[in-house]
């Protein structure tokens, strides 16, 4: 008997890499000193939510900087399966964060001038995807987030919350494992950021280790595992 194979947007179609924190740390020059920013801290991410915690200027986006991969530790790695990212060049991480992660900022930064649909087309048209396949996908990308009925509307058409889920069906185009979100519910009402939270629980429950930063404490409440960042020190809360 043949089994179908999943649904690339309904499941993370590559196999789930671990998304690991070796010793990681990040030391900042400031004037004549120097700012710890983040203490060495060693965890594996599991598939599912994590929401990140802690205090302004605690070392959250330091940390998601690290894990992307945009910002080097001053000590430690990032292992992601048999890849360290930390000995990658430049390109090759850019190269390795095209494939296997997304991304959902506070701002959904999406493209004033294309619709819903050609937004979340837009990154598979730089993969090279044919017209027809990337409108298929960029479809059903855009039904995971139920917004298929604003295929048509350009942003500034859309609610706050209705925008974010279609940056996060646009974070979806290159089926990454892995989901970095800073603060995405922090411009919505609590009402709205709720609605994008279960979009982000929908995602992760598909094996997808999605890593969440919020102020929000009743957002983070409704996450699968959680780590609290205060003065640089992460710590894992149960
Ligand atoms: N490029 C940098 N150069 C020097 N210091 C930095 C740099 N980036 C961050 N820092 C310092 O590192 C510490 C952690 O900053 P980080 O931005 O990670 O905090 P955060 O928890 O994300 O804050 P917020 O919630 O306000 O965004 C802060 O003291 C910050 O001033």
């Amino acid at each position: 008997m043949t089994t179908a194979a999943p649904s690339p947007v309904t499941s993370a179609s590559t196999a789930q890499p671990a998304l690991h924190a070796l010793n990681l740390s990040r030391v900042y020059p400031s004037g004549e000193g120097q700012v710890q920013a983040l203490a060495p801290f060693t965890h594996t991410f599991p598939p599912g939510l994590t929401a990140v915690v802690g205090p302004s200027g605690s070392g959250k986006s330091t940390l998601l900087n690290l894990l992307a991969g945009f910002d080097q530790p001053t000590t430690g790695q990032v292992l992601i399966g048999d890849t360290n990212l930390t000995l990658l060049d430049e390109s090759a991480r850019a190269d390795f964060r095209l494939k296997h992660y997304g991304f959902v900022f506070q701002n959904h930064n999406l493209v004033s001038i294309l619709t819903a649909l050609e937004n979340v087309e837009f990154p598979l048209t730089l993969a090279g995807l044919p017209p027809r396949e990337r409108m298929a996908r960029a479809r059903e990308l855009l039904a995971l987030v139920g917004l298929e009925a604003r295929g048509r509307h350009f942003p500034a058409q859309l609610s706050g919350g209705e925008a974010q889920r279609v940056a996060i069906a646009r974070a979806l185009a290159g089926d990454p494992g892995i989901l970095l979100a800073d603060e995405p519910t922090g411009n919505l009402d609590s009402k709205t950021g709720e609605l994008v939270l279960s979009q982000l629980q929908t995602i992760a429950r598909q094996g997808r280790t999605v890593v969440l930063i919020t102020h929000d404490r009743d957002i983070a409440a409704l996450a699968d595992h959680h780590l609290q960042v205060r003065d640089g020190v992460v710590g894992v809360v149960d």
